[in-house]
């Protein structure tokens, strides 16, 4: 490659969050399948396995407070353990949006049958899933997430609305 094109390509080099949900989880074949996708695609930087408190679920999803999903998302979320994981590459926020498809698996299922919700999601809201929606969003996720790594307490430097979430959040993650 040349140089300028190596450049441009770490200039578009992010990371970003993706959570493979409960209903996924309790599958561990599936799990195995979706993560060798994964790795064929993006460089897996962080991996753990989380169980929320009800009170993590909220501070995680508060932009859907009052939202007639949100008791459903929040009971869905602290059903059982999820994976998170911290995936690196070129545009990686939108690339991994893409992977993973949009919210509702049936309508993926006409629209883009190749993506991951389509192929594993149940319903609107156990779909599988979740994609951070941008970078800034992808830095306090991540902060939030594995804010006590290494590698995490970067992303928090990163990220002005880190200092926002709950200490209890991040501490019992
Ligand atoms: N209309 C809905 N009915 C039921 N659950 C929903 C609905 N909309 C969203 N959800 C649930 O809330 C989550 C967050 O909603 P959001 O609108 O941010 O979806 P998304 O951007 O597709 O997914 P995510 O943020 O999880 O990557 C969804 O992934 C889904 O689990």
């Amino acid at each position: 490659m040349r140089a300028t094109n190596l450049r441009r390509v770490r200039a578009q080099w992010e990371t970003t969050l993706a959570l493979l949900k409960p209903d996924l989880l309790a599958d561990a074949a599936r799990v195995r399948a979706v993560e060798q996708e994964i790795g064929q695609q993006f460089r897996v930087q962080e991996r753990r396995q989380i169980a929320w408190t009800r009170a993590q679920a909220e501070a995680f999803y508060a932009e859907h407070q009052g939202r007639p999903f949100f008791g459903r998302l929040v009971g869905y979320m602290t059903s059982g353990p999820f994976v998170a994981l911290a995936l690196a590459g070129p545009q990686a926020v939108s690339q991994w949006r893409k992977t993973m498809g949009g919210t509702r698996p049936v309508q993926m299922r006409v629209r883009n049958p190749a993506s991951l919700r389509a192929r594993f999601g149940l319903t609107d809201t156990r779909n599988s899933f979740h994609g951070s929606d941008s970078a800034e969003t992808a830095r306090r996720e991540l902060a939030f997430l594995f804010g006590d790594s290494k590698i995490g307490r970067n992303w928090e430097h990163a990220s002005p609305q880190a200092g926002n979430l709950p200490p209890s959040s991040r501490d019992t993650c």
